[in-house]
Order: structure tokens, then sequence, then C-alpha cells
């Protein structure tokens, strides 16, 4: 499925470097700009490079769970994945040109400044003690939401934010397997320690980006046109 992605003017590839050094609208989290924001949702991902249902999602995430804000956290080292991530820059740089056009989106380099693997549950912490009257969203795809028991401290995580789910499909079009009524299996979650999306199952996959520009394939329907410029004038991905 195509997602139709805005055009907005600053997205054209020749303006890349001035959105980059401008942060394109969306900064690192500051603690001014979310001093008053009493729901915070977490979107963290490698995101190399971020695609149209990381769009999706996060647009959806902000309407459907009324967040104040959201914060796109790229990984910083993602112990969980089997091959190593393009720089951090890269995937920094890529995150706030596609999210840009998102006023709630905040993109947060936390992660990439920390030092051994990336767990997701230092990062609510941090979070938490930041802002102790906050009620935070964790947003993660139903593979993860599968895979959930194996993260660390995944029963704290569960009892610090609400998890927010989104359906996915698999590359043949097929939904992943989820049950709404045991959406977190092996975890003690109470019902309204659950969201899930009112989106459907989607096969987007950076893997697939990544393959289609080592074959030199189009993207233009994948990604946003910013990061496809960024992906072009960075030569990223040119070998699967
Ligand atoms: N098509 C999708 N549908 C639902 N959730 C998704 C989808 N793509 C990514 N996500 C979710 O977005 C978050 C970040 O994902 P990530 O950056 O790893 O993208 P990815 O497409 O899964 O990447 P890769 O193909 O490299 O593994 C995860 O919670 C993941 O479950
Ligand atoms: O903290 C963990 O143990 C943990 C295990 C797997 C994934 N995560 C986080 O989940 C998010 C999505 O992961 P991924 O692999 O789909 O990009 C990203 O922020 C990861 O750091 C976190």
């Amino acid at each position: 499925m195509d997602l139709p992605i805005p055009a907005r003017a600053w997205f054209a590839r020749g303006r890349i470097d001035r959105a980059l050094s401008e942060g394109a609208g969306v900064g690192v989290t500051t603690q001014a700009d979310t001093q008053a924001a009493r729901r915070i949702g977490v979107f963290g991902g490698a995101f190399d490079p971020p695609h149209a249902v990381h769009h999706a999602l996060a647009a959806a995430a902000i309407d459907t769970l009324a967040l104040d804000v959201l914060l796109i956290v790229p990984t910083g080292d993602a112990w969980h994945k089997s091959r190593p991530l393009s720089p951090a820059r890269d995937r920094l740089a890529m995150c706030r040109l596609a999210f840009a056009d998102l006023p709630k989106a905040r993109v947060d380099d936390r992660e990439l400044h920390r030092d051994g693997p990336t767990y997701t549950i230092d990062t609510l912490t941090e979070l938490q003690q930041a802002w102790p009257a906050a009620q935070l969203y964790l947003q993660i795809g139903a593979d993860q939401a599968a895979a959930f028991h194996t993260w660390r401290s995944a029963q704290a995580i569960a009892d610090i934010a609400i998890i927010s789910i989104a359906a996915r499909a698999d590359a043949t079009g097929a939904a992943l397997q989820f049950d709404p009524e045991n959406p977190l299996p092996g975890l003690n979650v109470l019902p309204d320690g659950v969201r899930v999306l009112p989106l459907p199952p989607m096969p987007h996959s950076a893997t697939d980006v990544r393959r289609r520009v080592a074959q030199g394939l189009p993207i233009d329907h994948l990604v946003a046109p910013a990061v496809a410029g960024y992906i072009a004038e960075n030569h990223l991905y040119q070998t699967a």
C-alpha cells in the first residue's frame, strides 16, 4: 500500500542542507518546549531510513492518543539488530526531514549520545524523572509487540508507559499475528495499559527501502521526498 506524502516546499532537494542546519522545524527536545506536556509519546526506532509508515504511525499516535508531544528517538546501539546501522548522523538527519511536517513531533537524540547498548527502559526512566507529572506512551509496531517480552525490563516499561501498538503486515501483505486480547504476550498489563492505533496492517519496511536503493529501484512512494533526496545525495544504501 502506498501512502501519499504531502510534498512541502522545503522538502525540495536543493533545500535539504538548509533544512538540516535549521533543524527543519523539529529540534532536540528541551525541557522548555515540553515543560507543560502531560501526554508524552515516545516513538523509537532505527529509522534506517524513516519511511512512510513511520510517518503514518507518528501522525496517528499524536491524534489518537491526544499527545502534547511525540518524541522521535533514533536508536543508538541497537543490540537486538543483527546488522550494523547507518551512522547516527545520517539517521538523525533523515528523522528531522521525515517528521518535520508534524508540529507535535520532536526528534530527540538522547539515545545517540548514550554509551553501550540502547535500552528503552533507560530512556523512559529519564523522561519519567524529567516530567514526573506526565503520562508516557510508548509507540511500537506489532513485530515489536510480539518481541516485547525479550526487551530489557519489559514489565517495568509496561508499568511506566501505556503501550500503543500498530498492526503490521509482512512483505507478502499478510498481517502479523496480533491478538488484541493478549497484545503483549508474557506480560502483566491491564487493559487500559495498552492502546491499538486505528491503522490497517501495512507492509512497509526500512529493509525494503534499502534493498530497492541498492537495486536502483524508485523509493519515492516509500519515503518523503526530502529523505529520498538525502539518501541520494549521501549515497546511502548502495549495497543492501
Ligand atoms: N509497516 C509497519 N507497520 C507497523 N509498525 C512498523 C512498520 N514499520 C516499522 N514499524 C515500527 O516502527 C518502529 C521502528 O521500526 P524500524 O526503524 O526498525 O523500521 P523497520 O521498517 O522495522 O526497519 P527494518 O526493516 O530495518 O528492520 C518499530 O516499533 C516498528 O515495529
Ligand atoms: O530496550 C530494549 O530491550 C529494546 C529491545 C528491542 C527494541 N527496543 C526499541 O524498540 C524500538 C524499535 O526497535 P526496532 O528494532 O524496530 O527499530 C527502538 O527504539 C529500540 O531501541 C528496545
